[in-house]
């Protein structure tokens, strides 16, 4: 038995998969211009012994990448990685150091996926460690901190970022630059100061142990492809992405509410008559698309993405196509998660 269990602290791996958490920059006032996915795991926690002070934590390299270049591969390796930890009885809690460019995109398929209860953390830092106020080495030790709280199992997976405690489905990447670079449009579910989590709400959409879906019997995931709505929007990029190998939807990142452009309205209408599935979500970042306003959804047979941005619906299509192609089922599907 180690010290820490005697303390009775919880266990926690940390998978580092790169990011600006483990970035370095030239200088210390190179707060933007660095290079993301340096910093070892190792490195990352010997620089930050305060985690001992909340839990026994041990570090595995599972990529060094920065996320805007992550692939479905890298996403199910890691996945699957969380699922095999968190059967573990020597795990209490994983936490996941990512970018935080596509970080929304990962903490939301490991919600969908991974049938745990055992609380899983995604954390990341707009600063790399070598810049004044470097913001990862808090952001770090509150993801610990959370992983390995007993009140935080069975709430799904989260994200800490900036003290706040946010829910993988609802939190978004929403400003650049600054630290609180991450929103919750419906609100973070609590806080996390000095290693005391303060809960304010709880998720309501399935997660996790409610998922029909489950990571161990996903082994890939079908293409879905996002294009988005803009003014003089014409059909030939939907016509271009049509002839894509394997292309089972496409997400319109349409404008308003999902509006999309009537150039455009015929191209997606000819994809769905191939069996590719629509679904309309929109590129404005708070609200909800409504169904049959702005474009007859039952009539063309296309699904909205709720209040999903283009990106996680992206995520929820993929997981959702590995069991059905019934635009109602993947409707019934929108709703709930
Ligand atoms: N702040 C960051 O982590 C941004 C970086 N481009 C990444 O996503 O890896």
């Amino acid at each position: 038995q180690t010290t820490a269990q005697a303390a009775n602290k919880p266990r926690i791996v940390i998978l580092a998969t790169g990011g600006t958490i483990a970035g370095a920059g030239a200088s210390s006032v190179n707060s933007a211009s660095y290079s993301a996915a340096k910093v070892a795991v190792d490195k990352l926690i010997a620089g930050l012994p305060e985690l001992g002070r909340v839990a026994e934590v041990r570090g595995e390299q599972v990529m060094q990448v920065a996320s805007e270049s992550l692939s479905n591969e890298d996403l199910l390796k890691l996945a699957h990685r969380v699922s095999d930890l968190s059967k573990r009885a020597d795990v209490d809690g994983i936490v996941i150091t990512h970018g935080t460019d596509t970080l929304e995109e990962t903490a939301y398929f490991l919600n969908l996926t991974v049938h745990t209860d055992k609380p899983v953390v995604v954390v990341g830092s707009m600063r790399p460690g070598t810049a004044l106020s470097a913001d990862g080495a808090l952001n770090l030790y509150d993801a610990v901190s959370v992983a390995g709280s007993a009140d935080a199992k069975s709430k799904g997976v989260f994200v800490t970022m900036n003290d706040e405690i946010h829910t993988g489905r609802d939190v978004s990447k929403l400003v650049n630059i600054k630290t609180e670079a991450f929103k919750s449009q419906w609100g973070p579910l609590g806080m996390v100061v000095e290693g005391k989590n303060y809960w304010f709400r709880a998720p309501i959409k399935r997660h996790t142990t409610q998922s029909e879906f489950d990571i161990d019997q996903i082994q890939n995931l079908p293409r879905v492809e996002i294009v988005y709505g803009y003014e003089n929007a014409q059909r030939a990029v939907v016509d271009a992405i049509g002839t894509q190998p394997g292309l089972q939807a496409i997400v319109h990142a349409g404008t308003g509410n999902g509006s999309v452009a009537n150039r455009v309205v015929p191209a997606l209408q000819e994809l769905r008559g191939k069996g590719i599935n629509v679904i309309r979500s929109a590129r404005v970042p708070a609200g909800f698309v409504v169904r049959n306003a702005e474009q007859p959804d039952d009539k063309y047979d296309w699904v909205v993405a709720h209040d999903l941005n283009p990106q996680k619906a992206r995520i929820l299509a993929m997981v959702a196509l590995t069991k059905t192609r019934n635009p109602k089922e993947l409707q019934r599907i929108f709703w709930e998660y």
